[in-house]
């Protein structure tokens, strides 16, 4: 079902002699063809194909009928194909998943069945996976509750730690949770997949999960659970609930937390703003605003900073102002964290006001919503870093996913700031060339999006067999990717490795992770292996790493 007929994996590279003995002679056409070759054809497909959608549908269809083919070209094409088995296009085929569905692809629980969770554990195909990633579907990307057609995510994240970080194909578990849905589009389409009910209370959906983590870690038990899109307080109380009993991370909150610590790193470097000076506004308090705030209060408190003094750098907007204390509504709890107590009675309703109050050099968006960055916030935000001094450069990471989402373009912020802007988003934006006088000047953007370090924490975890997944794991994917950037990256101004170097990240990432399990006395890997790492250093444990990770020859 889910992935390729084993039989077929080198599709036209068989030699005879192969043909011969694996009885395979007449079943394929007579030629010989390399991997390149054969990736040739797959493209020249793929770039005939009119929508982002029928893209997808071309490779998902290649990923069963040849898997390795598939992960060749997913490899080696990163940049053009990534953004179509991730996102941005992974959205619009959540979207449509209901009409798309022709084959499963992962495992479906439904709430309903929670008597039979191990069951159907056990009937997933393939032996021992050692990664999954969970979703229930209650807030995929920045689209909102998808139910289970959310189902896109956890096989387009799998897809990643497969391409990014060698997990071999068969050792991946996509699963989504059926707790019904929200969304009424889904609840009226009477070609909805999932339950057709509306979401179950929190109390219950919470006792569903614990018996699911509960008979995921007795069936599988040395598989690590990413946590994936679901909706901002469940997000927070799951990950609170479980990470000391079983090896899991949320994705969303620690892994875009870590990413964006990392190009944070690179983008106050290039600033000309002392990282002393930062004041940073985030517009979006959900589980990826809070979760990457709290990060960066890490790193602030690792360089010698109290806990206070970093958290004053932080202001929180979301859709009712900025968060204070006193602000009148009840706050969730993950937003208490980071409430001002300085407004002196004043509230702050709107963005603009923010800014003009804080003087932010740092704005980051993650709010779900296109466009919240207008022009005048944009321009707003340049004029306050202006005022620090000559050169000085404004940090602007519109964070939401997909595309549809961004909180402004790559054009405009460039175009709102002279060009001076620090750029990530979290899907992807094309480079572009505008013309100067006689010359001509590139603008690249970065993209911030945690694929840079979920592969690569998972890895490691998987790698160093840690019993848990520690915040000095996930802290050191952060300072392990930021350290990661070859000379012409740092030369062509970027603050993330190009996407096409996504895989040496990722092993950097996962070898430094390997090493902070260790450090917390998670790794449960023989003594033995650890002293002759730390005799060899890392380039043993480099090798050791690429020699276990999926590279596929056709
Ligand atoms: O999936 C992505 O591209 C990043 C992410 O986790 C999200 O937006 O929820
Ligand atoms: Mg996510």
């Amino acid at each position: 079902m889910a992935t390729a007929d084993l039989s077929y994996r080198q599709g036209l590279s068989f030699t005879p002699e192969q043909r011969i003995s694996k009885n395979l002679t007449g079943l394929i056409p007579h030629v010989m063809e390399d991997s390149k070759k054969q990736c040739e054809r797959a493209l020249k497909m793929i770039r005939t194909r009119q929508t982002g959608i029928d893209k997808y549908l071309y490779l998902s269809t290649l990923k069963r009928e040849n898997v390795d083919l598939f992960y060749r070209l997913l490899i080696d094409h990163a940049k053009e194909l990534m953004p179509l088995v991730y996102t941005p296009t992974i959205g619009d085929v959540c979207l449509q998943y209901s009409t798309l569905y022709t084959r499963p692809e992962a495992l479906y629980i439904s709430i309903k069945q929670r008597k039979s969770i191990r069951t159907i554990l056990r009937n997933w195909p393939y032996a021992n996976p050692e990664i999954c990633v969970v979703t229930d579907g209650s807030r995929i990307l920045g689209l909102g509750d998808l139910g289970v057609n959310g189902v896109g995510i956890p096989i387009g994240k799998l897809a990643l730690y497969t391409a990014a970080a060698g997990i071999r194909p068969e050792k991946t578990l996509p699963i989504v949770l059926d707790c019904g849905t929200a969304n009424e589009t889904n609840l009226k389409d009477p070609l909805y997949l999932g339950l057709r009910a509306k979401r179950v209370p929190v109390p219950e959906q919470q006792a569903f999960m614990d018996e699911f983590m509960e008979a995921a870690a007795d069936v599988y038990p040395d598989m690590v659970v990413q946590f994936e899109d679901f909706e901002s307080e469940k997000a927070f109380n799951y990950l609170d609930r479980y990470r000391n009993k079983y090896k899991c991370f949320n994705d969303d909150i620690q892994g875009t937390g870590a990413v964006v610590l990392a190009g944070y790193i690179g983008a106050v470097n290039l600033s000309g703003v002392p990282i002393e000076e930062q004041r940073l506004v985030f517009m979006g308090a959900g589980s990826a605003g809070v979760g990457v705030a709290k990060q960066l209060v890490e790193y602030y408190t690792k360089r010698g900073l109290s806990e206070q003094a970093a958290k004053d750098k932080f202001w929180l907007v979301d859709t009712k102002g900025l968060v204070t204390k006193d602000r009148g509504d009840k706050l969730a709890d993950h937003k208490k964290y980071f409430a001002r107590t300085d407004n002196n009675g004043h509230q702050f309703r709107t963005l603009e006001e923010v800014i003009e109050y804080v003087k932010p050099t740092a704005l980051v968006g993650l709010t779900a919503t296109f466009g919240v960055f207008t022009e005048s916030v944009v321009r707003a935000l340049k004029a306050s870093v202006d005022a620090g001094g000559l050169g000085r450069r404004p940090i602007l990471f519109p964070l939401s996913n997909p595309l549809s989402k961004a909180e402004c373009t790559f054009e405009q912020a460039v175009t709102w700031t002279d060009g001076t802007v620090i750029f990530a988003s979290g899907s992807p934006f094309s480079q572009f060339t505008v013309k100067v006088s006689d010359h001509a000047v590139t603008y690249y953007p970065n993209q911030g999006n945690n694929v840079y370090v979920f592969p690569g924490i998972g890895l490691g975890a998987i790698l160093a067999k840690a019993s848990r997944v520690t915040d000095n794991m996930i802290y050191t994917s952060a300072a392990a990717l930021a350290g990661s950037l070859n000379a012409d990256e740092i030369h062509k101004g970027l603050i993330y490795p190009r996407i096409e170097r996504v895989r040496d990240a990722s092993i950097i990432v996962a070898r430094e992770v390997m090493k902070a399990a260790r450090r917390d006395g998670v790794s449960q890997l023989a003594e033995e292996q650890w002293l002759e790492w730390e005799e060899w250093g890392d380039l043993a444990l480099d090798k050791y790493i690429k020699a276990r990770i999926y590279d596929p020859q056709l």
